[in-house]
């Protein structure tokens, strides 16, 4: 049995959740501690947005406990607790739209809030820290153009950006390379590994279907299928062919290459 402390970021234990006569999450337990960074592996309709809506409280389990950065549900202030996880959802993306009159750095900044229109209480040093953080991003060339005019790459960057102003604890990047072409997509790993090997920065849990995407800075994956945990663990004994392939149902073969896993469909390419 785990303990829970200020080190575990995430603890999920025995979580259980149906919906509509569906049994959703099925008995899922897994820990994050402090130090370790996450995949969450999945095909499409897997459970990997019902886990993520578990740990920001938007959705409670029928059963089992859920703890995040050493506070437990139920016992805990929710609202307040949401201030030390920034959530960069692909799916989100719209959230810019409220205010379409937005520069990319008037987005970053309101990140200080967690929320997009507040502007009370800037102050020089949270404007230097959106400043740094969109050189960090490489977008501080387009902090005056409209929010609304950035290509999606450049948007994804902001809004990445934008988590980042309130130095969340927990970084959860949902699909980030979304509707990406293979060069924003590589720009966009390559600062999302800068920053996730920085000192000091925060915890990332990176959900994707899309194993390349696994940068090197990432050291552990959670492989869940039809609300199962599959595997969990060290990404070198959870990211192996076997345990992909009853991840993703499909015959998988897989490289290393840099740090990065590469995998190719066996039958496709078998076909040829
Ligand atoms: N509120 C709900 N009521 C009923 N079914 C739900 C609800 N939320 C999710 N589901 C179902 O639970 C399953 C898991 O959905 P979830 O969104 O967690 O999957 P996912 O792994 O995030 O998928 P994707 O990669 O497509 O986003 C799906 O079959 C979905 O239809």
């Amino acid at each position: 049995m785990s303990l829970i402390n200020e080190e575990t970021v995430i603890s999920l234990k025995n979580i259980v959740w149906h919906r509509s006569g569906k049994d959703i999450l099925k008995n899922i337990s897994w820990d994050v501690q402090k130090g370790e960074h996450w995949a969450l592996l999945g095909l499409n309709g897997s459970g990997k947005t019902s886990i993520l809506k578990m740990i920001t409280g938007y959705q409670w389990p029928n059963g089992g406990e859920v703890s995040v950065l050493g506070k437990v549900f139920g016992k805990t202030n929710i609202p307040e607790l949401r201030k030390s996880i920034g959530w960069v959802s692909s799916s989100l993306d719209d959230q810019y739209q409220s205010r379409p009159g937005d520069t990319a750095f008037e987005v970053v900044l309101s990140g200080k809030f967690a929320s997009i229109g507040l502007y009370e209480e800037i102050t020089e040093k949270d404007a230097a820290k959106a400043m740094e953080l969109m050189r960090q991003f490489r977008i501080s060339h387009l902090a005056d153009q409209l929010i609304m005019s950035l290509s999606q790459g450049e948007r994804r960057r902001a809004m990445i950006a934008r988590a980042l102003m309130s130095s969340p604890r927990l970084l959860i990047l949902d699909e980030p390379c979304n509707g990406l072409d293979i060069y924003s997509k590589e720009e966009l790993l390559g600062t999302i590994e800068e920053m996730v090997a920085k000192p000091g920065g925060p915890t990332l849990l990176y959900v994707t279907h899309h194993i390349e995407e696994i940068v090197p800075s990432v050291s552990h994956a959670l492989l869940i299928k039809s609300g199962e945990v599959v595997a969990l663990g060290e990404k070198a004994s959870t990211l192996t062919e076997s345990l992909l392939e009853r991840t993703f149902k499909v015959p998988i073969s897989l490289d290393w290459e840099n740090g990065r896993p590469w995998v190719r469909i066996k039958a496709y390419a078998e076909k040829k």
